[in-house]
């Protein structure tokens, strides 16, 4: 028989099973949309009852109601392709693969939930260990349609007569299929290397290190769907949390977890982590520097030792008909009396008030004219007037306006001693000179560093500080500031500064982690300041494994050859992946001169839009950004995007524009690598335009 008819046949047989269990999903779906109305209508009946009754009635129907919800939930995720996989073993046996485990009525196996240790055999079998495998069978769906299926025979010389093989590998096919604006889950083709780290345990920490495309994005990913499944009352139930670089990075890999039928976890970019700010805005390489670094931390306890800027400088009251005056000195000493006592600012108004009262006393007590203590400091601590002081002399700051006093060039070169040179502080008053600019992506770790630092503040607070922040918004299933994760993602790691560390740190107190990154793209200049505050966020004794993936799944080789070029001085060999597909396309190399730049980056854009089915990134330095996007304005085709060396991290597209390589590499201390990230987003095409002639 021929590959195609072959082919035909195999996938008529392959749809006859899938209507199978489309129609079984039908069935399943109608029996919890009739257990959730049963739920429904139990709640109503238990009005009449008694109490009692009526609570265990409740309860039945939350359980039944909560059940029913669930099923449907999974059953409605978008779960095209819910049969995705078959093994043939060699006793015969057969077993579909797909993202739900799914039993017809008399509970025998249709589909068997790729989580599943039955499955594993489906992504950890190869044709050096078979594990019983004949043939492993990708089956590919449009809808309920099933379009294609690709085979690979492990085990030839099993091989039953009959058993058709056919297709060219479902990895390489979908490896070239064109890109969408989101990410897609790898359920049918995830590797073995990647299978390992996806169902590695979940206590401890997993680290998962790998170059560019390595997948370790889609293995972090899936492996969260994975701990879901198997350990869902713990996961579940606190919650798991996964920490990417930027919004258009959570919004890049949004659709994977739903289309897995999990809609539970929560995604934030790093300018998120903070409950009620959202951020976005980068700063220059030198400030973010500045802001990241564990030097911070003491400047920032420092400033909140500092008077507010408007403190009185003197306390004047009379007790009976005496004057009692603390002037500045005095007012300073109460101060650091206070501070000794070594409770968190918002929590120390009372000590002030009794602090001052016992001076006042003491200055009372100094004319010997015999007054009493007690009486003293009642009245006194009873006067409006005195509230009225204690409430400026020791006001309860929100983190954002304690950030905020840091814009004061003294004040800041106080706090700072000699944690900071002069000229970073002056970097730092400059980002913070517009009081009005929104707090940027470091501001964040900052701000949540104040929050801890201040305390929390007096309940009768709490509200002002909400009602006077426009992005307050409550998460909608958490407490603010939640930090009793049960499992926290860290994606692009190595990116992150030793503040953000102790940020992502406070949400994990009890967590086991997934820790993923690549250093060799990392724009962090410090990675042993970096390296220390991480093991101190998720716990020097934890448990650790590691795992490395060491294909690259998402450029051609082609595009990989070029971009391992820039880091050469910067890693080791080890650490490059080996890319797995050929195109025979070159990237393209075009030196232009500065004047024509603008026309020619608008034609080769043009020329890859028309040329590819997906999406198209043009790339440029953090400070070219603007006028890129100027040039390219009038072309409106929504595959276009254009970003900064930045923002592209953990992104791709099908073809990349790459506008004046050297700029990203002189624009930062870990420039190279920052070229790298930018030179590996490319699937298929890449167009580099350059003034210089001699690049690379
Ligand atoms: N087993 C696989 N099957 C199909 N596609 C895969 C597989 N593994 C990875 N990919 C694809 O390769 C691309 C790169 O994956 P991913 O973004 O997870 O890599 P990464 O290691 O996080 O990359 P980077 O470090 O550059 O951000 C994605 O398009 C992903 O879907």
């Amino acid at each position: 028989m021929s590959q195609t008819s072959d082919r035909q046949t195999e996938i008529a047989v392959e749809q006859a099973h899938v209507d199978i269990v489309y129609k079984r999903v039908d069935e399943m779906r109608t029996e919890a949309q009739a257990m959730r109305r049963r739920g429904d209508q139990l709640a109503h009946g238990a009005r009449n009852e008694a109490i009692f009754e009526q609570a265990a009635m409740l309860f039945e129907r939350d359980v039944m109601v909560r059940h029913a919800t669930q099923i449907l939930r999974t059953l409605d995720a978008e779960h095209e392709g819910l049969v995705f996989g078959r093994l043939d073993d060699t006793d015969g046996e057969t077993m579909y693969v797909g993202r739900l485990g799914i039993r017809d009525v008399n509970f025998d196996n249709l589909v068997t939930d790729w989580r599943a240790p039955a499955a594993a055999a489906f992504y950890q079998a190869t044709a050096e260990q078979p594990m019983n495998v004949v043939r492993r069978r990708v089956i590919r769906s449009t809808g309920q349609s099933v379009v294609d299926i690709d085979d690979d025979l492990l085990a030839p010389e099993k091989r039953p007569a009959g058993m058709a093989v056919v297709g060219e590998g479902a990895l390489m096919a979908s490896l070239t299929r064109a890109r969408g604006d989101r990410m897609r889950d790898i359920v049918a083709t995830i590797q073995r290397e990647q299978d390992e780290a996806i169902r590695a345990p979940w206590k401890g920490v997993t680290e998962i290190t790998g170059g560019p495309g390595t997948g370790k994005t889609a293995v972090a990913l899936h492996r969260v769907a994975y701990l879901l499944y198997r350990d869902r009352r713990r996961m579940g139930g606190a919650g798991v949390l996964v920490i990417g670089p930027s919004p258009a990075f959570t919004s890049y890999i949004s659709r994977v977890l739903p289309s897995m039928g999990e809609d539970t976890v929560e995604l934030r970019s790093l300018g998120e982590v903070l409950d009620g700010v959202r951020a976005a805005g980068v700063d220059p390489a030198e400030v973010a520097r500045v802001k990241g670094s564990l030097r911070m931390r003491r400047v920032l306890k420092r400033a909140l030792r500092e008077p507010p800027p408007d403190a009185p400088t003197e306390l004047r009251t009379t007790y009976k008909g005496e004057v009692l005056k603390l002037d500045a000195r005095d007012l300073a000493k109460v101060r650091r009396v206070v501070q000794g006592i070594n409770r968190p600012p918002n929590q120390s108004r009372v000590d002030a008030a009794e602090a001052l009262l016992e001076a006042l006393w003491r200055k009372a007590d100094s004319y010997e004219l015999g007054f009493d203590r007690n009486e003293l400091i009642t009245e006194l601590g009873e006067r409006i007037e005195f509230h009225r002081f204690v409430v400026v002399w020791w006001p309860i700051l929100t983190e954002q306006e304690a950030l905020r006093l840091l814009a004061d060039r003294d004040r800041l070169r106080r706090a700072a001693g000699r944690s900071l040179s002069p000229a970073e502080v002056d970097a730092l008053v400059g980002s913070w000179a517009d009081p009005s600019a929104p707090p940027t992506v470091a501001d964040v770790a900052l701000l949540d560093e104040l929050r801890v630092l201040l305390g929390p503040p007096p309940k009768r607070h709490r509200r002002r500080t909400r009602a006077e922040n426009p992005n307050w918004s409550p998460s909608p299933r958490r407490g603010e500031h939640y930090d009793e994760y049960s499992h926290i993602v860290v994606d692009e790691a190595q990116d992150l500064s030793p503040m953000q560390w102790r940020m992502i740190g406070r949400r994990g107190k009890y967590a086991s982690w997934t820790v993923v990154g690549d250093p060799v793209q990392s724009s962090w200049p410090d990675p042993a300041e970096a390296e220390q505050a991480r093991v101190s966020a998720v716990g020097a004794r934890a448990q650790r494994r590691q795992f490395r993936l060491r294909t690259n799944y998402r450029n051609s080789a082609e595009i990989f050859e070029l971009a391992a070029q820039v880091v050469t001085d910067v890693s080791t060999p080890d650490q490059l992946p080996h890319a797995v597909r050929t195109t025979g396309v070159k990237p393209s190399v075009r030196v232009v001169d500065p004047s024509e730049l603008a026309e020619a980056l608008r034609v080769a854009t043009r020329q890859l839009l028309a040329e590819m089915d997906g999406t198209v990134g043009v790339i440029t330095a953090a400070s070219r950004l603007t006028e890129a996007r100027t040039m390219l304005a009038e072309i409106t085709d929504d595959r276009l995007s254009v970003v900064d060396g930045i923002e592209a991290k953990g992104l791709e597209y099908d073809a990349v524009v790459l506008v004046e390589p050297t700029e990203l590499v002189t624009e930062s201390t870990t420039g190279p690598r920052t070229l790298y990230v930018a030179l590996t987003r490319a699937t298929q095409r890449l167009t580099v335009l350059t003034s210089d002639p001699d690049w690379p």
